[in-house]
């Protein structure tokens, strides 16, 4: 999939157009996709998500994302989009006037574009359905999609995780929550416990649920695990920052410097303070078995 960091970079061809942050690539945008390659394969022009990195809100309200930009490219090319303009989100370009957003948008010659009923842009989000349709002769509005009475939004999917509640989170990501990170040296206490663990480093910012999980993790080559992970300070052993820790089962070897890609499926519970090692270990054992019975033959 091509993508550009400017509308200007781009050919000078027809388009439809998806305008968004995307963050998550909920079940809500996949609807929006849907309807944005509806439009394309319509018009036989290609279809582009003219999008912000980093998420808008993340810069406006300093929370978490939970797509990085890579993250997000590969999952838009899955659902079948042609090509991404990905643009720099900068305090600079969040103020900008609705007008020069619009022209902006214009190099990209829009033939339709396509918006959630919620969508604005421009500075004091100014900017509504209404401005596009002096851009493209097909504004297609798309009514929030929801589930179970519950309207899909990547705030209401943050405060999931937030909360720890990685099937809530699920449910309106339509996928597994997941994490890419690179395994990066531990204090190796890990292994004295029977329990070694992979210390993976994920990219600041992105959002990670707290507590203990049954988890899934796949390596560089394909390769799958099924595991069990802790996001958590440590108290036991008087940690004091946060911490993404991975014990893969069935496993041994080395994978320092290899980036793993782990999927949240169930929680298990809460991080806890122990009196010492020992009740560490006899709890991580349960964790274990609760975890391989939970995962069954997932991985
Ligand atoms: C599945 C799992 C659950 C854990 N639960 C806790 C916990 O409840 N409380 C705690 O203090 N540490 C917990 N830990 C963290 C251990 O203290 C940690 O793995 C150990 O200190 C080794 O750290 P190291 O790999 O940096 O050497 C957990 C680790 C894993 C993998
Ligand atoms: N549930 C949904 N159903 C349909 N369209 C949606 C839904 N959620 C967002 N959209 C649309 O998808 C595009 C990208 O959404 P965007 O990431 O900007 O916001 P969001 O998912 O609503 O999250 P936030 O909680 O940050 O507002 C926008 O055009 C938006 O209006």
């Amino acid at each position: 999939m091509n993508t550009y960091v400017s509308p200007g970079q781009r050919p000078d061809t027809e388009t439809v157009v998806a305008i968004g942050s995307f963050d998550g690539m909920h079940l809500g945008h996949q609807a929006l996709i849907a309807q944005l390659t509806d439009r394309s394969r319509h018009y036989r022009v290609p279809s582009v998500v003219y999008t912000f990195d980093p998420p808008t809100r993340v810069l406006m309200q300093g929370v978490e994302f939970l797509s990085t930009l890579p993250e997000k490219l590969e999952l838009l090319s899955r659902y079948g989009v042609d090509e991404t303009v990905a643009v720099p989100f900068t305090p600079e370009f969040a103020a900008r006037p609705k007008e020069e957003f619009l022209n902006d948008l214009r190099l990209l010659r829009p033939r339709a574009i396509v918006v959630g009923e919620d969508f604005h842009f421009g500075r004091g989000r100014a900017g509504s359905a209404a401005d596009l349709r002096t851009v493209a002769p097909e504004v297609r509005v798309v009514p929030i999609h929801g589930v179970g009475g519950e309207d899909i939004k990547s705030t209401r999917i943050r405060e999931y995780l937030r909360a720890g509640d990685v099937s809530g989170a699920r449910r309106l990501l339509g996928r597994s929550y997941e994490a890419l990170g690179v395994v990066v040296q531990g204090d190796q206490l890990g292994r004295t416990l029977g329990y070694p663990t992979a210390n993976i480093r994920v990219p600041e910012g992105k959002a990670l649920p707290p507590g203990v999980f049954a988890v899934t993790a796949t390596g560089p080559q394909g390769e799958s695990w099924r595991g069990m992970a802790n996001v958590g300070l440590r108290p036991t052993v008087n940690g004091h920052e946060r911490r993404f820790e991975v014990n893969l089962f069935d496993f041994s070897g080395d994978l320092y410097g290899q980036e793993l890609r782990v999927k949240f499926h169930t929680r298990l519970r809460g991080e806890q303070k122990f009196g010492g090692l020992d009740a560490l270990k006899a709890q991580l054992a349960q964790d274990e078995q609760a975890a391989r019975s939970a995962l069954g033959g997932a991985k």
